[in-house]
């Protein structure tokens, strides 16, 4: 960088951005400028050349007053523009015609500088032809039927040509460092250089300029090769030194910027800024190779038709960003289908990821919540996600929000850095107080060709005004730069769309979680009542559940006139298994015989313990006779089984079939009787109730 050090070239261009643009001490030398004080009374200040205007000497017109000194219809026109500014007006302007002065017809601006009444006088050459506002309604009328952003641009470029003359149109949009790129581009011949695609660094337009054009959107620089008119101070009042013109016209323009014109071989130039909501956007720029003056009348058309260029590209994003919406619409439908079974988030993840790797362009989407991760797409480390959302977590959950198209520029740039991706769209998923639930969109690299106007980095440094400042650029050929580590950036509507889905999977969550729940309390009942129904030894139904089912039992046999029989079976000297294996032997045979006798039972019939080494078999529509063959089938294989230690066992069995009239405890009192007569009969054997 020749012999620039950085610090200088930091130290020079604080200075550029330091330089007082707005009271430069001077005016463009095609017109004139007065100024007055609050109360229009006395001259305070004129502009070097105001003399052939007034036809007075400079010591004459500060001994005089406004009324005396001004024609008539100048100063008719200076009060009644002061009545407008009283009223909060920032600056007003008239036509007039000087009857006794040269220029004959002038375009005078009046505006107010810190009290201080100022009036910038222009001289009006050509007034533009009959059918000017002919053209410019059809102009307006071209720029409305645009239907995209670049040819909004682009037909604006064309209007501003046929509309003012220049030779140049350009747009220029700042991107977030304030370098500009040319985006759109209109020449009257093809001689003419191109900057379409080129970008200009920011130092071109620095700080003070772009807050300059939010106060006066409109800078017009008639005559790029002519020497300033200086400002003259009345010596007898006492004021400021110097006078603020950033609501006027014919503000001086910094001979650094005349040179930077010159170098670029521009000898006149206009510029609009261009707003979006309320930040500057960009710049319409209008480059003349010849110095020559537009009509008042025609900077208003440029300024109506950048106007209506804005509104129209509003329109047309808001359009892009509402197609965008309905197709993001589609996913969150999907996410919210009530008809669709209930999918934990990592699942709704892996249906829906590969809408959203198309719809936001990215290469990755991922879910991270704690150490558990979900990717579609391009896979990604999982301890870098889990490392990414840790950070997350911990800076922005505030917001919920984080986003980046350079990686590398952020804190996350260690977490990334063995990774292809440069950006990064996070949010967080609201279900989570703690915000530790994040869905991240990630981008790789793009490219970036930048095509500088002139080679930012052969800079060089000069003295202006005591101090040092950039020396402008003296050659603004294309120099290609190489701009990587950063991915797309990330759009507004992406970032609201990435939001909405983040809701949709935390609702989906909760649904998700819900159901859950319910899936356990299902079978938290499940087993509540698998316990109170069963036997706890024998895992066969309890006696509970066997007095609820005798009484269904006896019920629906009563209904359907069916028969229903009842089986009481206890073992026979059991007590004697117990005293001479123990208990646990006692209890393994109950279970043995269990196993044993649900083997031998009917799909349909009811088999439980009834209590101690008493068990119960409800026989559905059974009646004596077939009960008893099932006892005596049931008696029979007792014999046939090895109880281990215990050997065979016996069994005394009572059989009642149900009889009119009955009630659980007649029926079961029955069996009861006739298990009794079973044992005191010999034990082993099956005694019906008669
Ligand atoms: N191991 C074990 N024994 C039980 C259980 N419930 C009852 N018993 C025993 O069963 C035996 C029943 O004895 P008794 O009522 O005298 O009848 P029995 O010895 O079978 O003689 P009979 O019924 O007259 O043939 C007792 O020793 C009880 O302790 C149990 O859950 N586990």
């Amino acid at each position: 960088m020749n012999d620039v050090t950085a610090a200088k070239l930091a130290e020079a261009l604080n200075n550029c951005a330091n330089e007082p643009v707005h009271i430069p001490g001077t005016i463009q030398p095609h017109g004139y400028l007065l100024a007055f004080s609050a109360d229009f009374s006395a001259v305070v200040a004129v502009s070097d050349g105001v003399q052939k205007l007034l036809n007075a000497e400079p010591a004459d017109i500060f001994n005089s007053t406004p009324a005396d000194l001004l024609p008539s219809s100048l100063f008719e026109g200076v009060n009644n523009a002061l009545k407008r500014l009283k009223h909060g007006v920032p600056n007003w302007s008239f036509d007039c015609h000087l009857a006794e002065a040269e220029p004959k017809n002038c375009f005078c601006t009046c505006y107010l500088s810190d009290s201080i009444v100022i009036l910038e006088v222009e001289p009006v050459v050509r007034r533009p032809p009959d059918d000017y506002i002919a053209e410019i309604t059809d102009q307006l009328d071209r720029l409305r039927e645009t239907t995209t952003v670049q040819e909004t641009l682009e037909q604006l470029t064309k209007s501003v040509a046929v509309l003012s003359g220049y030779e140049r149109i350009l747009v220029y949009r700042f991107d977030n460092n304030w370098n500009g790129e040319v985006i759109a581009e209109h020449r009257t011949a093809e001689d003419i250089h191109s900057y379409l695609g080129h970008s200009f660094p920011a130092s071109d337009i620095p700080s003070q300029v772009r807050a300059l054009y939010q106060k006066n959107v409109l800078r017009d620089i008639v005559d790029a090769t002519a020497s300033p008119a200086k400002i003259l101070l009345n010596p007898d009042i006492e004021h400021s030194a110097k006078l603020n013109l950033t609501a006027g016209v014919l503000r001086g323009v910094s001979p650094i910027h005349l040179k930077y014109l010159a170098n670029m071989g521009v000898k006149r130039a206009l510029s609009v800024a261009m707003f979006e909501d309320t930040k500057l956007w960009g710049l319409l720029s209008c480059h003349g190779l010849e110095p020559s003056q537009v009509h008042p009348y025609q900077r208003h058309a440029i300024k109506a038709l950048v106007a209506v260029a804005k509104e129209r590209m509003l329109l047309q994003r808001q359009y892009a960003a509402e197609r965008f919406y309905a197709a993001t619409e589609e996913s969150r439908k999907a996410l919210l289908d009530p008809q669709k079974e209930i999918m934990a988030p990592d699942e709704l993840l892996s249906a829906e990821g590969d809408r959203w790797l198309k719809l936001f362009n990215v290469e990755s989407v991922a879910l991270v919540h704690g150490r558990q991760t979900t990717v579609v797409g391009e896979d990604c480390d999982k301890s870098v996600l889990v490392d990414a959302a840790n950070w997350l977590v911990d800076k922005h959950s505030a917001t919920g929000l984080f986003s980046t198209s350079e990686l590398a520029a952020t804190k996350l740039e260690a977490v990334f850095a063995e990774t292809d991706f440069c950006g990064l769209l996070a949010v967080a998923l609201p279900y989570d107080r703690s915000k530790t639930g994040w869905l991240l969109f990630l981008r790789k690299e793009v490219l970036e060709v930048r095509n500088w106007a002139g080679h930012p980095e052969k800079t060089t440094i000069e003295h202006y005004k005591g101090v040092d400042v950039l020396s402008p650029r003296k050659s603004f050929a294309s120099w290609q730069e190489i701009v990587r580590g950063k991915s797309r950036e990330w759009q507004r509507e992406e970032k609201q769309a990435a939001r909405f889905l983040a809701e949709d999977l935390a609702i989906g969550a909760s649904a998700y979680q819900i159901e859950q729940l319910n899936e356990k309390l299902k079978k938290a009942n499940k087993r509540l009542k698998h316990l109170v129904h069963t036997d706890a030894l024998t895992q066969i139904w309890n006696r509970y559940h066997l007095e609820q089912s005798v009484d269904e039992q006896i019920a629906v046999a009563k209904r359907y006139d069916r028969c229903l029989s009842v089986i009481i079976f206890d073992i026979d000297n059991f007590k004697g298994v117990n005293d001479t294996y123990g208990h646990d032997i006692g209890d393994t045979v109950l279970q043995n015989l269990a196993l044993s006798i649900e083997d031998e039972m009917r799909d349909g019939d009811i088999f439980g313990r009834w209590g101690g080494e008493e068990f119960l078999i409800l026989a559905i529509e059974s009646d004596l006779e077939d009960a008893e063959k099932l006892a005596e089938r049931l008696r029979k294989k007792l014999l046939s089984v090895e109880f281990e230690k215990a050997g065979t066992i016996t069994a005394s069995f009572g059989v009642a079939e149900m009889q009119e009239g009955d009630t659980r405890s007649s029926l079961i009192k029955r069996a009861d009787e006739a298990l009794y007569k079973a044992k005191n009969s010999g034990r082993n054997r099956v005694v019906s109730a008669g």
